[in-house]
């Protein structure tokens, strides 16, 4: 390898929480002009390990080196000085303020050093948007944006900084398929320029898409690097498990039951209308669209987040009230939505507390104690099935990666034991292994009895699982699918 073309060299980076070590050996070379992708399962330490390069955690040991010399930063400020800047998952926009504003917070370019020159910032921001072909106005209020715009916004602020390396965590959780091309053309750009960049995402086909070079890490060590055209997707996967992924086939064909839900003309103004469809016990519908279909409203509806302007919702033969999510849960609806806040997970409490929380009555004894063996034996048994990677069930969920959180909200909504299990992006920032678990409790889940209804932007995802497949376009369905004949370009057909 051509050192002079090194852009960052990191070693033996090790980090430690409470006496834990979570990152024994952080290794990266990264190149210039090169795309690498950071690879690892949930809780590999790839966060960790990118907070220590970007100044956000000390390290306790290992060496990082930025261009040949030994680099120590002490907050992204600094990082940033030095030439690194980072898209995070969690998104931190002002919404009062101009996407200008926004994208110029802090470094404002000012009339005779002192007033702010709005002409020019703004003229910055077209010009830095148009050249990125972010179709993003520099005049809109971030309040009114999407979050796949808000996204878009927090991508181009990053790459403003022309920094010699742009680390990206997940930046297509939040954004569809369209800007996720877009994404991948700026990405090219940056590349072409120069420039490398450090990508976090577990969606392979991104990975195969857009990366030159991988690292593998596995339980906080690293584990491999190499060329992704050396590599293929069945490989790549093993070197994050640790072992070849054990896909769990489709059961055979199943009998759906009973009609458990049903919308007629369900409507919300300028989101979706007159959808009508029905689940029936024992069966998983699938709802595919673009972003901006309406498919998440639709669902919030549904679960009684949103209000519907018109129709209703039945649910095992008799009327959900309107916008009454407790009643939902009381009937047996639990929702597993891609945003945890809204889940209702509180962060500061433990795991076992988050996954037993709605199941606190059947758990206590003579309705006041909790009986704390069986609530261990169902956190245990949850925390297995979905390999949840925790030192102990009693550390604050807020301590866990990203996708182990995920997986305590999956938990906790099948351990409440709901008829009907409405999930939006169930997996979103899940590893590969914990999918193919996510997907086998689901089977299990209609097997017995239960049913889903799934919105998934992934179309292999809503292929794995449903039986049904209703395609939503501008609000409105657009038609439907048996398993049987769906395939991803029908699919993305019917969509578009
Ligand atoms: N502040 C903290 N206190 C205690 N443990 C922590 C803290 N931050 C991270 N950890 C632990 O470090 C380990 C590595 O987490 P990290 O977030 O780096 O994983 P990751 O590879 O980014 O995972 P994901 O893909 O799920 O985002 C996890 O077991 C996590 O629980």
């Amino acid at each position: 390898m051509n050192t002079a073309s090194l852009l960052l060299e990191a070693e033996g980076v090790t980090k430690s929480f409470n006496g834990v070590t979570v990152l024994h050996d952080g290794r990266l070379r990264l190149k210039s002009g090169t795309v690498h992708a950071l690879c690892g399962g949930n809780g590999a330490g790839k966060s960790t390990f990118l907070n220590i390069l970007m100044g956000l955690l000390p390290r306790d040991g290992g060496t990082i080196r930025v261009k040949g010399k030994d680099a120590h930063f002490d907050s992204a400020s600094e990082a940033l000085r030095h030439g690194i800047a980072i898209i995070t998952q969690e998104l931190s926009p002002v919404p009062e303020m101009t996407v200008a504003e926004n994208l110029y917070l802090g470094r404002e370019p000012r009339r005779a050093g002192v007033f702010v020159d709005f002409a020019r910032m703004r003229a910055d921001a077209a010009e830095l948007l148009e050249r990125l072909k972010f179709d993003v106005p520099p005049d809109a209020k971030m309040r009114d944006l999407s979050l796949a715009k808000v996204q878009l916004v927090e991508i181009a602020k990053a790459l403003s900084y022309e920094a010699d390396i742009v680390i990206m965590d997940e930046p297509t959780s939040a954004i569809g398929e369209n800007e996720t091309h877009v994404l991948f053309d700026a990405i090219r750009l940056v590349k072409a320029h120069g420039s490398a960049i450090i990508y976090v995402s577990h969606r392979l086909t991104e990975i195969f898409e857009i990366a030159d070079e991988y690292t593998v890490f596995r339980d906080g060590c690293w584990v491999e690097s190499g060329c992704i055209a050396d590599i293929d997707r069945k490989q790549l996967v093993t070197a994050i498990l640790g072992h070849e992924l054990t896909t769990r086939s489709a059961s055979a064909e199943r009998t759906a039951g009973e009609p458990m839900l049903r919308t007629v003309g369900l409507s919300q103004e300028g989101c979706f209308d007159e959808i009508s469809l029905q689940v029936r016990a024992g069966e998983v519908v699938g709802i595919y669209g673009l972003l901006g279909s309406g498919r998440t409203e639709f669902l919030e509806a549904v679960y009684g987040t949103r209000r519907p302007t018109s129709g209703h919702v039945e649910f095992c033969g008799g009327a959900l009230p309107v916008s009454s999510p407790r009643e939902s849960i009381r009937r047996g609806i639990a929702m597993v939505s891609e945003d945890r806040k809204q889940s209702g997970i509180i962060p500061a409490a433990s795991i076992r507390h988050n996954i037993s929380l709605s199941t606190l009555k059947p758990l206590s004894r003579f309705g006041v104690f909790i009986d704390r063996q069986r609530e261990s034996s169902l956190v245990s048994r949850m925390g297995k099935e979905l390999l949840i990677k925790a030192a102990s069930y009693n550390l604050a969920t807020e301590s866990l990666s990203g996708g182990n959180q995920q997986k305590v909200v999956f938990a906790r909504c099948l351990s409440s034991r709901p008829k009907l299990l409405i999930c939006d992006e169930p997996t979103r920032g899940i590893d590969e292994g914990a999918k193919q678990e996510i997907y086998s409790l689901m089977r299990k889940f209609v097997a017995e009895g239960g049913a889903v209804l799934l919105v998934s932007s992934e179309a292999p995802e809503i292929l794995e699982v449903s039986d049904r497949i209703v395609i939503f376009k501008n609000g409105r369905t657009k038609g439907e699918l048996p398993r049987s004949q769906a395939t991803q370009q029908v699919m993305l057909d019917m969509a578009a």
